[in-house]
């Protein structure tokens, strides 16, 4: 009998995880697949990801449990991006649905169902424990162009201290070879490249249009002068430059979605930089909450590059500001901005709303004349 703990391995069905279940099993850790239906469509975290992961497990001759989860992806993702979308910012929805739907329910299920205190998935990233701290830290995986740490800024330290990243000190390259080592059957599949939603229904605009309906609005600049027509705010993001389908001499940027009149508004580069955003919804991982400001480099999207910044707590709320160095571009209400010490993950956030002054419509300035 091994003396190393029984771990429950989150199974997507693709390369990752099954190289994660396999190397564990390797080691010596008793394992349990599990997989968690998410959604109906075709791709992983679907029917086909469940089947995959299921013949996984009998090669490897170990148990495997499916959870029917499509009401909480429902409740806690589909609903979140819809409301998000449908109010003009751009949720994010992967760090929200490791810690409500992934991580939360698999712990709470391999410890009610299965008496087992551990659970680990195919992540690239590497958790750490601080004795001195007592803090378990987060820290970016040791192959930086998989790293996945950004995604779970949000796992709150109960659970990051029953969680096995056995992927986060090995490349992706070494992945692939491992499973063709293991002889998976899922060796090689291919590389899964973007959201599950995304794969699931071909793109993020196809899954919203199925929620909210098209309406035609006016795209302006920032003097309310209409530069061409949209049909949904919700297909825009603050920051987006590419595909506005506009022509003009200098390249614009999304920098407000005014959604009370259905209008996106653009401006040029120096319209479009900021120098700060408030993040709310902050959980702090490798460090306790600071009272006083903190420098540290902070990534605005998952793959934008750290820049440096300083985090500036507010002593009344959870809330924190941050001062970029250098004006930003891509500053995106909704999304995760994750702040690191070097490799090591000090917390993240949600970007808040900011007030873009908007222009009143043309109608509305004609009616005052
Ligand atoms: N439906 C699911 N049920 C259980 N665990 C899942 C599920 N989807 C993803 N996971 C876990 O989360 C990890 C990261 O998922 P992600 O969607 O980022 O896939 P990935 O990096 O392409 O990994 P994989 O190759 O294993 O699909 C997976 O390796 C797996 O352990």
């Amino acid at each position: 009998m091994s003396d190393l703990p029984a771990v429950v391995v989150g199974l997507s069905g693709g390369v990752d995880s099954s190289v994660a279940i396999a190397s564990l099993k390797a080691q010596g850790y008793p394992v349990v697949g599990l997989t968690l239906w998410l959604m109906k469509g075709k791709g992983q975290c679907c029917s086909e990801g469940l089947v995959d992961a299921a013949r996984l497990c009998e090669e490897l001759g170990v148990p495997h449990h499916i959870v029917d989860s499509r009401e909480i992806f429902e409740k806690y993702i589909v609903n979140y991006l819809v409301s998000g979308y449908a109010s003009g910012v751009t949720p994010l929805p992967c760090s929200q649905c490791n810690r409500l739907v992934k991580f939360g329910p698999m712990l709470a299920y391999s410890r009610e169902q299965l008496g087992i205190d551990y659970i680990a998935t195919g992540h690239y990233a590497q958790v750490k424990y601080n004795p001195t701290s007592d803090r378990y830290e987060l820290w970016r995986a040791v192959d930086r162009h998989k790293d996945q740490s950004y995604f779970l800024y949000d796992l709150p330290q109960e659970i990051l201290a029953h969680v096995l990243f056995p992927l986060g000190q090995q490349t992706k390259a070494e992945t692939r070879a491992l499973a063709a080592q293991y002889g998976l059957h899922t060796a090689s599949k291919p590389e899964s490249q973007d959201l599950c939603l995304i794969e699931a229904h071909g793109s993020m605009r196809q899954f919203l249009d199925q929620y909210l309906p098209s309406q035609q609005g006016e795209i302006v600049d920032v003097h309310g002068r209409v530069l061409g027509y949209h049909q949904g705010i919700h297909h825009y993001t603050i920051g987006q430059r590419k595909g506005l389908g506009i022509a003009a001499p200098e390249p614009l940027y999304v920098v407000a979605l005014d959604r009370e009149h259905n209008r996106v508004i653009v401006g040029d580069r120096a319209t479009a930089g900021r120098r700060e955003c408030t993040v709310a919804r902050v959980n702090w991982v490798s460090i306790p909450r600071p009272t006083e400001p903190l420098t540290a480099t902070v990534q605005i999207r998952y793959r934008t590059p750290p820049v440096p910044v300083t985090i500036i707590p507010d002593p009344n709320s959870e809330q924190v500001q941050l001062e970029f160095a250098e004006p930003q571009f891509g500053v995106t209400p909704g999304q995760a901005a994750v702040w690191y010490a070097g490799d090591r993950l000090l917390g993240g956030g949600i970007i808040q709303p900011f007030s873009t002054p908007t222009p009143e419509p043309l109608e509305t300035r004609v009616a005052q004349v």
